[in-house]
């Protein structure tokens, strides 16, 4: 570990947190100075004192650890995981009282403004002797801002798949820049990451992005790959863009953080915010992401025309594909949902079809007891199941994501394979691939509240100065993450916890788990006893009580 240089300024922000709190010295890099790609700083850790917060390591560019973070540590094993801030980089920032303060609608609402001090814990269902754990710090308006109305060039930028919501979290951006903080200068990029040198710009004003929740997609169009940071940066920089709104997901939020980490290298004070989307709802720490309610009820009506199919003919099957590249979270809440759901299929869970236990076996009892059924399967499920009858192209997307083999149609055919040879069990199966349809549609009500707070949360943190941050819910809070939490690890559900527990026991569904693969998996991982496995979320090590999805 390298111990911090003795004689380095220590950043302003700091120096007023830290002899505030008498923890440290001022003996901190000036993060101008540790800006090359692999240096690396740390305090040593000094004894904590009863309510005493402490920086007790910090990075500058180390590109190959985690970027900026800034974990600051309290008593009881409390721990914030802190955002960047433009003054960690650049000195002497002249801040202004929020304009909000003298906003008849805010200045009436007692505690309208967020204490500097509150932070948000990431884990929440604790024992006696549970260290305090991790905390991010809390979204929401401050009393000092670090921009003028009048200096604000925003804009916002849409990349990756389509989601249910993304017209309103542009739109509340907007109305959030404009309403809130009397800002006039937003543009929104076309296209997505390329748009930022490739395309041309849209001026967004309240007026132009009134209607827009009402319909599904982006205003400003979005796509894969082209991620050219550099050519990015050039061009906030020419165009003297000072806040970026970036949404996207887990791609999305990793091309982020490089724009910020070039921002930072260049010293240019610009804000760099990225706010989660992702139909998948794959991304670590946040409690969910918008969009995925709208999907999961959209997928009910698949799921029930396909129950209705199955109803009707005799020993009917329908066969209802959901998305979910890795992460299985839309077909278990649509089949959690549904009850019609006789058998739910997702990547993180493998499933095989012939001999005991298989699902072969558990179609044939369904359909002897039932007359039908109706099996949910997420896109990435079975994918080496396929690959071993399929030839994988192994092609990629734009982005580097690995192209899916359709699962929905193998699997259609493989239980017509089957039946086939049995022809006293004539079966009647129907395929619905309603993927696309799920995520086109406009966001509902409970999805554009959710889209409000988010963009709202995103703008007031930019205008607060903080910067290479994720917005999003922790445990029902809206919170600032750092980025490298967001995106160091996609979240999947995990089989081993509650929830996927509860839909094995709505659906009575094969766990296609042997005995022995349990046995086995004890075995490797002796740190997980039976109930700590089943407690949700907690082997999972991320997101607590959320981590699967548990809102
Ligand atoms: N590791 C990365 N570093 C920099 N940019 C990236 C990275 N991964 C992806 N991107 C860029 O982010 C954008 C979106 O990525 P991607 O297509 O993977 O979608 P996403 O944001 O993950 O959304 P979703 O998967 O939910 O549709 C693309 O322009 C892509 O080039
Ligand atoms: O939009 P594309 O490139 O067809 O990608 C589809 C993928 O995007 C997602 O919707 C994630 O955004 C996945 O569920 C799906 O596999
Ligand atoms: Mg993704």
């Amino acid at each position: 570990m390298e111990y911090l240089p003795s004689k380095v300024a220590l950043p302003q922000k700091f120096r007023a947190e830290c002899q505030s709190n008498g923890a440290v010295g001022n003996h901190l890099p000036d993060l101008r100075s540790s800006l090359s790609p692999s240096s690396s700083v740390k305090v040593p850790p000094t004894p904590s004192r009863n309510g005493e917060v402490k920086l007790v390591s910090k990075r500058g560019m180390d590109l190959e650890g985690k970027p900026f973070a800034k974990i600051i540590q309290g008593n009881g094993g409390y721990v914030l995981e802190d955002v960047p801030h433009l003054t960690d980089y650049i000195d002497d920032l002249p801040k202004y009282p929020n304009p909000l303060q003298d906003n008849p609608a805010y200045s009436v609402v007692k505690q309208y403004f967020v204490n500097i001090d509150d932070t948000v814990a990431q884990k929440i269902v604790v024992h006696k002797t549970s260290p305090r754990g991790t905390h991010f710090r809390r979204a929401g308006p401050r009393q000092k801002v670090y921009f003028e109305s009048d200096e604000v060039r925003a804009c916002i930028v849409t990349c990756g798949g389509l989601c249910p919501g993304l017209n309103t979290v542009i739109r509340e951006i907007v109305c959030g820049l404009s309403h809130m903080y009397g800002v006039t200068r937003i543009l929104g990029i076309e296209g997505g990451y390329k748009g930022f040198y490739a395309r041309n710009t849209i001026p967004l004003t309240a007026k132009y992005v009134n209607d827009i929740h009402k319909r599904g997609g982006t205003v400003l169009g979005t796509s894969r790959g082209g991620q050219d940071t550099t050519k990015i940066v050039d061009s906030i920089q020419d165009r003297r863009i000072n806040q970026v709104y970036i949404i996207g997901g887990d791609g999305t939020q990793k091309g982020a953080s490089v724009i910020f980490e070039e921002i930072v290298r260049r010293g240019l004070k610009v804000s760099v915010v990225g706010i989660p989307k992702t139909i998948d709802n794959d991304i670590a720490v946040i409690d969910r992401s918008f969009g995925f309610d709208t999907a999961v009820e959209e997928a009910q009506r698949a799921i029930n025309a396909a129950h209705v199919e199955a109803e009707s003919g005799e020993n009917g099957i329908g066969v209802v594909k959901l998305m979910g590249r890795n992460s299985g979270f839309i077909a278990m809440y649509a089949t959690l949902a549904s009850r019609d759901v006789d058998c739910c299929l997702i990547p993180e869970s493998p499933f095989y079809l012939e001999g005991p236990g298989g699902l072969f076996e558990f179609i044939e009892r369904c359909l002897k007891e039932h007359g039908h059924m109706v099996i949910v399967v997420a896109e990435g499920a079975g994918q080496e199941l396929i690959a071993e009858t399929m030839r994988s192209a192994n092609s990629k997307d734009p982005s580097g994501n690995k192209l899916l083999l359709d699962v929905g149609l193998w699997l259609s055919q493989k239980i017509k394979d089957h039946f086939a040879k049995k022809p006293k069990m004539v079966i009647n199966l129907k395929y619905i691939d309603p993927t696309y349809m799920i995520r086109a549609v406009p966001s509902n009500a409970s999805d554009n509240v959710y889209c409000t707070l988010l963009a709202q949360s995103a703008v007031h943190g930019a205008m607060a100065g903080y910067t290479g941050f994720t917005v999003g819910p922790v445990n029902g809070r809206h919170a600032y993450i750092p980025f490298y939490r967001t995106t160091e690890t996609q979240r999947k559900v995990v089989i081993t916890d509650r929830m996927w527990a509860r839909l094995l026991s709505s659906t009575n569904q094969p766990s296609f788990l042997s005995h022995e693969h349990v046995e086995d998996e004890d075995e490797d991982d002796g740190m997980h006893d039976n109930s700590s496995q089943l407690a949700d979320g907690a082997s999972s090590g991320g997101g607590g009580a959320a981590e699967n999805g548990n809102i």
